[in-house]
């Protein structure tokens, strides 16, 4: 899958950024080949958002970042890139329905706005039925419960078929049933060969597509190494705890617990 010709899809070295007058990462290296699952880890507030804001060229950085084995600052393939944010902006004015907020994530593939065709309406119809939204289609998406529309905002981000989806705690929000359903949307983008790169607290049902374990601490790499076989419980601590990790700092025996957003 991987090969020397073939730039990696994500290669940052380096990478550090200040907020508010403080330091949030502090030198991260990342690389991410085609094909990959890398999971963010860390505890809250250890820079995980702020890594894949970084990535996808949303914050100023020192450091560097290539994407497709482009300088970021000289990126323009955007269609290459799918990303769904932490906390989906809620819709002002006029809400979208569901089917044009999915749909528009197909729009982003085009050279210049337009209309969405009939396949890339076919394709968010087959998202939308695939999250489980099928009912709700043309429902005003702020009418939808916050979990509902996390659901529609994962369609969205894999719509246009992207080689790299970057994706901000897509499981915060929504059931075991739709984490499961999300994970089998994973597994088939996985096996089409895009990467992925992946904020979460825990797993669950993601695990065993997970390929690599980038846990963060204060803005570092604590730890980056493989992740484990098939299971459901916390990631991180289980690295600590590994037989075969590739360790670039200690990790403390009593990591972080996965939770849920403050
Ligand atoms: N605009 C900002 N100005 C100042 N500090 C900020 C800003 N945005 C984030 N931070 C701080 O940067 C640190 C990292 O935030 P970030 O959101 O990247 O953490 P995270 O690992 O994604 O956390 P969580 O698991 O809670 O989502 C936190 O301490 C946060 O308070």
């Amino acid at each position: 899958m991987t090969s020397h010709s073939v730039p990696p899809v994500i290669d940052a070295t380096g990478v550090t950024v200040d907020l508010g007058g403080t330091q949030v990462l502090r030198g991260v290296d990342l690389r991410v080949m085609p094909g990959e699952f890398v999971t963010i880890l860390g505890a809250n507030g250890s820079g995980k958002s702020t890594l894949v804001r970084a990535l996808v060229g949303l914050l100023p950085h020192r450091g560097s970042i290539e994407l497709f084995g482009t300088p970021l600052g000289r990126f323009t393939d955007h269609q290459r890139v799918g990303y769904m944010a932490q906390r989906p902006e809620a819709f002002s004015g006029v809400p979208a329905t569901v089917t044009e907020v999915v749909v528009s994530g197909a729009l982003s593939r085009r050279p210049r706005f337009g209309w969405p065709s009939r396949a890339d309406r076919t394709s968010a119809a087959d998202l939308i039925e695939r999250v489980g939204l099928a009912d709700l289609a043309k429902r005003p998406i702020t009418h939808l419960s916050g979990g509902q529309q996390q659901r529609a905002h994962i369609a969205r981000a894999l719509v246009a078929d992207p080689d790299l989806v970057v994706m901000d705690e897509p499981m915060a929000g929504i059931d075991a049933h739709s984490a499961e359903v999300f994970a089998g949307l994973l597994g088939e983008l996985d096996e089409r060969g895009t990467a992925i790169v992946m904020v979460a607290h825990e797993l669950g049902p993601m695990a065993p597509l997970v390929d690599r374990a980038v846990h963060l601490d204060r803005g570092l790499v604590e730890y980056e190494g493989p992740a484990l076989g098939p299971g459901t419980h916390d990631h991180a601590h289980d690295h600590a705890h590994s037989s075969e990790p590739t360790v670039t700092r200690p990790v403390p025996a009593e990591g972080p617990l996965p939770g849920g957003k403050a």
